[in-house]
């Protein structure tokens, strides 16, 4: 068996990682890919708002607080991968990894590293890291996170430049510069269709083998003027609501516009599912702090229900559940 490669798609919550991975999915051909989502917390609802035939070929892996270690359960994940691929007459050319928008790259890269296992059946191609650039300046003043995969990427996806100004955009370029001098930009746009963004193979391999991926973190944190602190992340707290009621349109829009108002920034990301009174088909619900928008997604699979995901800082659980169930 040949071995794999292993992109890494990263970029902070709402950045457009799904967005771009199911444009991936829709220009893949023939090729046999195998996606791990990695989402924080417990719930995961992004393996149901990827648009791909072959579901089951979706592994997630909660718990998106990745700390800097070997991650023994994407280690253990990869295994299960490999054994797939073995028992399949036709195995499978390519992973790909959504990570979670509070995700670190670099113990992702680590776990495949420095498990010999898994180095010998896995290589890595590239880490892509979506930046919203609509966002980008707030969340990299105030998440650690942010500036980490950025540092550590290998290309910047630019997102959202259709919503600000190029001097706007021109902006964060300097901003990202200034933490990853010699990476390459490119500006996604939302509607276009990408072919050639992965099998990249970009990954220095050669530095990043003896155990100095942390090192390199470090340097390059050196050259930005935010404070890094090695292992601190960012308190955050995510629940999901879910409900087999249906609401009305107008509920559900009083309910989200009270969230905003009353957590502003502290509301950072929040997306779902909703069973919406008169709709046959499910609305997708995407919201980045105090921006949101609802769309109309797939006919429902199963019986509708509404399952909504909140990720902030401190955000009340019992609270806004009761805000909308009541
Ligand atoms: N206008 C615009 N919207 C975009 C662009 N890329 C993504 N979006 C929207 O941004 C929202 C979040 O996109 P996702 O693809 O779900 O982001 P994500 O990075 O997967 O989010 P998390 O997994 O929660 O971190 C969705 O409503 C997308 O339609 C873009 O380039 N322009």
């Amino acid at each position: 068996m040949s071995v794999i490669p292993v992109t890494i798609l990263t970029g902070f919550l709402g950045s457009g990682k799904t967005t771009l991975l199911n444009q991936l999915m829709q220009t893949k051909g023939e090729e046999k890919v195998v996606i791990i989502v990695n989402e924080f917390g417990d719930t995961s609802i992004d393996h149901e708002l990827i648009l791909s035939d072959e579901r089951e070929r979706i592994f997630q892996l909660s718990n998106g607080c990745m700390c800097c270690v070997v991650r023994e359960d994407l280690a253990e994940m990869f295994l299960a991968i490999l054994s797939v691929a073995k028992d399949s007459p036709s195995g499978f050319d390519r992973v790909i990894i959504e990570t979670s928008g509070l995700a670190e790259p670099s113990p992702i890269a680590q776990t495949i590293i420095r498990t010999p296992v898994l180095s010998e059946h896995f290589v890595i191609d590239s880490i892509l890291t979506l930046v919203d650039v609509k966002n980008a300046h707030y969340q990299l003043e105030n998440y650690t996170e942010a500036v980490e995969q950025v540092a550590f990427a290998d290309k910047l996806l630019l997102t959202k430049t259709d919503q600000v100004s190029t001097q706007e955009t021109k902006k964060i370029a300097k901003e990202l510069e200034a933490i990853n001098p010699f990476v390459d930009k490119w500006k996604l746009n939302f509607n276009e269709i990408y072919s050639d963004l992965i099998g990249l193979d970009l990954f220095d391999h050669s530095s990043k083998q003896n155990s100095e991926i942390e090192n390199d973190i470090e340097h390059m944190m050196e050259n930005h003027e935010h404070h890094y602190h090695d292992h601190v992340h960012t308190p955050v707290n995510s629940f999901v609501i879910h409900s087999e009621d249906s609401f009305s349109e107008k509920h559900i829009m009083r309910w989200i516009q009270i969230l905003i108002q009353k957590y502003g920034m502290d509301l950072m990301r929040y997306k779902g599912i909703l069973n919406i009174e008169g709709n046959e088909k499910q609305l997708i619900l995407q919201g980045v702090n105090m921006a949101f928008r609802i769309e109309e997604g797939e006919e429902w699979r199963n019986d509708p229900a509404t399952k909504i995901v909140l990720i902030g800082k401190n955000l009340p659980e019992k609270n806004i559940r009761e805000m909308l169930i009541n």
